[in-house]
């Protein structure tokens, strides 16, 4: 579908994109990593057409260059940064369904679904908004249309864990669908992909892939037990939504499928104060598929 040829790509003398090659087939959702200044974006960016570059770029058959309009028809994507746009929110949303082919009503559907509603944002400058809220917008305008190809870098860099949760669930809707999700933590977006692209200095030093995790969208309830209740933890534990029913000495709540590893990292951060911790498939997940950590993968169960 995706045909990166021998591409390179310099700003001042300094080569960012170096002989890279590429070949991205329908089926393909790629963890796109590499350290800072690796050139993902600038890969990215060559894709969309936005920079001139030696080599060749085809999508589906088009040039991105040349064929701009028709490649962008096809991409929902997700920038890195938020363009500092003047407009305010309710005309970018309009002004993009009109483009994207949409109707405001999706775009608003899928932004209700990441926590932000559009009415309560609509005549306020884009740029003026929150870091979260700016890409709650763009992912609800680049899931809330048709696409032949999802290209987000790092989508989820400023979202809280329930919006995190709520990206991770409408990506897994749209599995069908070849992916470049570009990230530095792998961990988190590893339940999403099944190809894994890893850049250093403008080439591509490992291609691999990786096992399809199957049902990313699965949500797994958690219950913490703790020696005693701990103001930190309450506040570490705060952020992804959970609640205790006797003053802070255990603790309930639900993990989606991909947050799971970072949530386990959080844990560990305070494994003296903790007795148990208790991840099982929620009784409304769409199939009982859980990582396993000391525990019985036939049960859908994780304990530590
Ligand atoms: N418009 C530009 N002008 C000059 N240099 C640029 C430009 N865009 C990127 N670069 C340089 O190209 C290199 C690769 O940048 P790029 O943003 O592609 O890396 P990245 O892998 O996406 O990094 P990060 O993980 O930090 O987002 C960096 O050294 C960066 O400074």
């Amino acid at each position: 579908m995706i045909r990166i040829e021998d591409i390179s790509k310099t700003f001042r003398r300094r080569r960012v994109l170096d002989a890279l090659s590429l070949a991205i087939h329908e089926t393909d959702r790629i963890a796109l990593i590499g350290a800072n200044g690796a050139g993902k974006t600038t890969m990215i960016r060559c894709l969309l057409g936005e920079y001139v570059h030696a080599g060749t770029i085809t999508v589906s058959g088009h040039r991105p260059r040349k064929d701009r309009r028709e490649v962008l028809s096809e991409i929902g994507f997700v920038p890195q940064l938020p363009p500092p746009l003047k407009m305010p929110v309710g005309e970018l949303i309009r002004f993009s369904s009109k483009v994207c082919h949409t109707t405001v009503d999706r775009i608003g559907g899928v932004a209700d679904r990441l926590g932000l509603d559009l009415s309560e944002v609509d005549s306020r400058p884009f740029y003026k908004l929150s870091g979260g809220q700016k890409q709650k917008i763009l992912v609800a305008i680049a899931l809330g249309r048709d696409s032949k190809l999802l290209v987000f870098d790092e989508p989820t860099a400023n979202l809280d864990p329930q919006a995190r949760r709520a990206l991770f669930s409408l990506i897994s809707e749209r599995l069908d669908e070849p992916m470049i999700i570009s990230s530095h933590r792998l961990e988190e977006i590893s339940g999403l992909v099944n190809r894994v692209v890893e850049l250093d200095r403008g080439k591509v030093v490992l291609d691999d892939r990786v096992a399809d995790a199957g049902d990313i969208s699965e949500i797994q309830a958690c219950e913490i037990e703790l020696i005693q209740p701990d103001g930190a933890f309450e506040r570490a534990i705060a952020d992804w939504q959970f609640a205790s029913p006797d003053g802070g000495a255990t603790w309930t709540g639900e993990i989606a499928g991909p947050d799971r590893i970072r949530f386990l990292g959080l844990m560990t951060r305070y494994a003296g104060l903790i007795r148990s911790v208790h991840l099982k498939a929620a009784p409304n997940a769409a199939s009982a598929q859980a990582g396993s950590i000391q525990g019985d993968p036939s049960q859908g169960d994780a304990h530590v």
